[in-house]
């Protein structure tokens, strides 16, 4: 791992990801997340997490089969499933001796001077005491991330916000292809690719299933927005072995945006 050169680093994993075929959150992927950046923390990189699975965790915890199109019961599956997903992340970073925060944040909050300063300091202070922010939207008080899945949205505003070097979205697919690959299986893999590229918004869809909700074109979008502090963004595949330190290495894996 290059030491000389620590980054900074904003992952962030989606409902599809972080939970496990509607049986609640994978608890064994969170831990192996966990274990990585341990690693990159003890190698001298910096790193905050962007993760959903609130509501999909409150779901489950209700016992609720079917996502309800009720805005209020969503946003009250968030706030009893982010219990959950923090405590999880918790138990998962105090194998390594890693403390981790909760920080819940919306995207108006960022657009506020005054918060989005506040915000930027609290998150220097956790970085600085080797904590690991666990970020999520904070869904009690609004309703738009919800009905469009923005947490890429968030995770790049969050990029931005500590001025990250680099923003890796961890999530069920390889990285963007040329067309959704569930529905097209002739579609390839991009390698690499200009941040803000028309032509990649074209090629991203919506979502795979009822728990998740950005699909790839937020994805493409949070990468055109990371770019504006210069922040490169890689879409890779979470379930690929070891993907967060290997690509710290320098390993080619899923797609990446660079800033122009
Ligand atoms: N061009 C594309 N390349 C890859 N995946 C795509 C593309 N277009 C749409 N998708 C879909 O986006 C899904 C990932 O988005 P989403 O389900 O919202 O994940 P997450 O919960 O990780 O945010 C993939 O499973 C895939 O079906
Ligand atoms: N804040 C919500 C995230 C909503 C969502 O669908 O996000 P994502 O799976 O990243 O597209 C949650 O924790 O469930």
């Amino acid at each position: 791992m290059d030491i000389e050169k620590p980054q900074r680093i904003v992952v962030k994993v989606g409902s599809s990801l972080v939970t496990n075929n509607g049986e609640g959150l994978d608890h064994a992927a969170i831990a192996k997340w966990a274990e990585q950046i341990a690693t990159l923390l003890s190698a001298g990189h910096e790193v905050l997490m962007v993760s959903s699975g609130a509501i999909a965790e409150g779901m489950q915890r209700l016992g609720w089969t079917k996502r309800p199109h009720d805005i209020h019961q969503l946003q009250a599956a968030a706030a009893v499933g982010q219990m959950g997903l923090v405590q999880v992340y918790e138990s998962c970073f105090a194998r390594f001796n890693l403390r981790s925060a909760q920080v819940l944040l919306t995207n108006a909050d960022l657009a506020d001077a005054e918060r989005n300063a506040n915000a930027k300091a609290t998150l220097e202070t956790l970085l600085v005491l080797g904590v690991v922010p666990i970020i999520n939207e904070n869904d009690t008080v609004v309703t738009d991330e919800i009905k469009f899945g923005d947490n890429d949205s968030l995770a790049a505003l969050v990029t931005n916000l500590v001025r990250a070097d680099l923003l890796v979205i961890l999530t069920d697919q390889g990285g963007l292809f040329t067309a959704d690959p569930r529905q097209d299986a002739s579609a390839t893999l991009l390698n690499t690719a200009v941040a803000g590229d028309p032509a990649l918004e074209k090629m991203a869809g919506g979502a795979a299933s009822e728990l998740s909700k950005g699909g790839m074109l937020t994805k493409v979008l949070a990468g055109k927005i990371a770019a504006q502090t210069g922040a490169s963004t890689v879409i890779a595949s979470g379930h690929e072995t070891q993907v967060l330190t290997r690509l710290i290495d320098g390993e080619k894996i899923g797609t990446r945006l660079t800033a122009a």
